[in-house]
């Protein structure tokens, strides 16, 4: 049994996987990463290996005290990747990204794949049918784009999200959910558009915290998998271990 986790910039996401499986996922905050973890740990002792994939504030040292308990492995640049990296500076690429190119590649193999995650940023990879990692995008996800229309104004309100009635939002509040929510919708399909003109052919996959919401928002039809970060670190680990 493998434990992975994920600590992106927001929360913290991990699950327990028997082979392809997983068994039961978890989501808390960065404050509750060793308590949680040990309770996982005691629900499921039969865990050999802790596989971790942090683009958030915690580093591996905090990952150190549950070496006595199990094999702790915490990805890095260092490790093998089953994809040619061409992104022009790949010391900076988030590990997310890597992860999730990986598990493009291993899962879907010999096609042109497009990742979208639509987490704390919309990350967009694309990795092409040889296995070229070609890079993509980077833009504020939902709740950032809430968050930072109230925290740079003097006159906008927080608001949590909503899906808005039409495109043309008819008072402060419609107004900001169509910006957001619709800006985010018309972006995602703008650029899934920009893809089709030079990829005759590609596989879409959606993740993060908020691909369900957006899935059936979209003018595409995409399949929305938002454990997918988590199923790649742990066929990524797999394929580490048989390639190292
Ligand atoms: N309880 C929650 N807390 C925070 N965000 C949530 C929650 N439930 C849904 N979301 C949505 O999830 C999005 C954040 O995605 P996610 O949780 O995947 O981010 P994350 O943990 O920072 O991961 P990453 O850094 O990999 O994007 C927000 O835009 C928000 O709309
Ligand atoms: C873009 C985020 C924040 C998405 O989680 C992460 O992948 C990251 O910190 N990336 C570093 C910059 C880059 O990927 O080029
Ligand atoms: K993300």
């Amino acid at each position: 049994m493998i434990l992975t986790v994920d600590v992106g910039n927001t929360r913290i996401k991990a699950s327990v996987f028997e082979g392809n499986t997983a068994l039961e996922n978890f989501i808390f905050e960065k404050n509750e990463l060793e308590e949680k973890i040990q309770k996982i740990l005691k629900k499921f002792p039969n865990c050999s290996d802790l596989v971790v994939a942090s683009v958030g504030s915690i580093e591996k040292q905090s990952f150190l005290t549950f070496e006595n308990q199990l094999k702790v492995h915490f990805f890095s640049h260092e490790d093998v990747f089953p994809f040619h990296n061409k992104y022009a500076t790949p010391k900076t690429l988030g590990i997310d990204r890597m992860i999730l190119a990986a598990g493009a590649a291993l899962q879907f193999p010999k096609q042109n794949r497009l990742v979208i995650d639509a987490g704390t940023c919309i990350t967009y990879d694309f990795i092409d049918e040889n296995d070229n990692y070609l890079g993509g995008a980077i833009s504020p996800g939902l709740r950032l784009r809430y968050e930072s229309l109230h925290n740079f104004t003097a006159r906008l309100p927080l608001l949590t999200l909503e899906a808005p009635e039409t495109y043309i939002g008819n008072s402060t509040q419609q107004a900001i959910h169509s910006g957001v929510v619709n800006g985010f919708v018309y972006e995602i399909d703008g650029f899934i558009d920009e893809y089709r003109k030079e990829f005759l052919n590609f596989i879409i996959i959606l993740t993060g915290g908020d691909a369900d919401f957006l899935a059936k928002r979209l003018k595409n039809t995409i399949f929305a998998n938002s454990n997918f970060l988590l199923e790649s670190l742990n066929q990524t680990y797999q394929y580490k271990i048989d390639n190292d």
